[in-house]
C-alpha cells in the first residue's frame, strides 16, 4: 500500500483539555437492538435527564443520520458496516470535544460495534443491549416495519429475515419487555454514574 499523503495534525487544546470544563466525562452511550426495542425513546429520555443535569450531550439517531450523513447507504451487511462506521468516527470527534453522545441504531453485526469500541477508545464506550423480545418488537411497530416485512414488502428486516448479534459483553442490558422508561433511564442513569462520566450524586 502507498504512503498516504495527509499529515496528522495534533491539536493545541487536548480532548482531556476540553473534557475538563464540563461537570462530567464524555462518553458514548451506544443503544443497540431490535427495532421497536425501545432505542429512539431511551435515548430521548436519557438525553433529556441528562440535559436537565447540565451535562452537554448529542443525540445521533438511526432514521435522521440516513436521511443525511448517509443516505447513500442501503441496509446490506456491507451499507450497514459503512454506516456504523462513519457514525463511530463521527462519535469519536463528539467524545474529543467532551460531550456525552448517546446512539440508537440497530447495529445487528458484533464486529461493526467492536470496531466503534475501538475508534472512540479511552474507555469512554458504554454498550448497551436494549432487549425486548421479537414477538413484542412486532407487536409494538411503532412504524409499521414488521407487518411490510412479513408481508413481503421489505427485505432483510433485522429479526425477521436478516441477523441480529447480541452484544457478548455489555456494559448493560435493559429489557423493555419489563421495565417501564423510567425504570430504563435510571438504570442508563446509575450505569453512567458508576462508569465515572457522572458524579454519583447525579444518578
Ligand atoms: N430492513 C430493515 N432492518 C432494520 N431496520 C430497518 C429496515 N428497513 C428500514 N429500517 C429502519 O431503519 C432503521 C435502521 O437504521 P440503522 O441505521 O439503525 O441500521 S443499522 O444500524 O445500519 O443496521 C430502523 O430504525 P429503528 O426502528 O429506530 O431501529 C428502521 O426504522
Ligand atoms: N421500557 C420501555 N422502553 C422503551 N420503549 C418502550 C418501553 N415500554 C414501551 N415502549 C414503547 O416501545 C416503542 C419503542 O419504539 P422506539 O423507541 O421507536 O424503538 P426503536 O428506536 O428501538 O426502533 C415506543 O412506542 C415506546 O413507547
Amino acid at each position: 500500500m502507498s504512503q498516504s499523503p495527509f499529515t496528522w495534525h495534533e491539536p493545541r487544546i487536548s480532548a482531556q483539555e476540553r473534557a475538563a470544563i464540563k461537570g462530567h466525562a464524555p462518553a458514548v452511550v451506544w443503544l443497540t437492538g431490535l427495532s421497536g426495542s425501545g432505542k429512539s425513546t431511551l435515548a430521548n429520555a436519557l438525553e433529556h435527564a441528562l440535559h436537565e443535569r447540565r451535562c452537554h450531550t448529542f443525540l445521533l439517531d438511526g432514521d435522521n443520520i440516513r436521511h443525511g450523513l448517509n443516505r447513500d447507504l442501503d441496509l446490506s451487511p456491507a451499507g450497514r458496516a459503512e454506516n456504523i462506521r462513519r457514525i463511530g468516527e463521527v462519535c469519536r470527534l463528539f467524545a474529543d470535544a467532551g460531550l456525552i453522545v448517546i446512539t440508537a441504531f440497530v447495529s445487528p453485526y458484533r464486529a461493526d460495534r467492536d470496531r466503534v469500541r475501538e475508534t472512540v477508545g479511552g474507555g469512554r464506550f458504554l454498550e448497551v443491549h436494549v432487549r425486548a423480545p421479537l414477538e413484542t418488537c412486532e407487536q409494538r411497530d411503532p412504524k409499521g416495519l414488521y407487518a411490510r416485512a412479513r408481508g413481503g414488502e421489505i427485505a432483510g428486516m433485522t429479526g425477521v429475515d436478516a441477523p441480529y448479534e447480541p452484544p457478548a459483553a455489555p456494559e448493560l442490558v435493559i429489557d423493555t419487555a419489563s421495565r417501564d422508561i423510567p425504570g430504563c433511564t435510571g438504570a442508563l442513569l446509575e450505569a453512567l454514574a458508576e462508569h465515572g462520566t457522572l458524579p454519583a450524586r447525579d444518578a
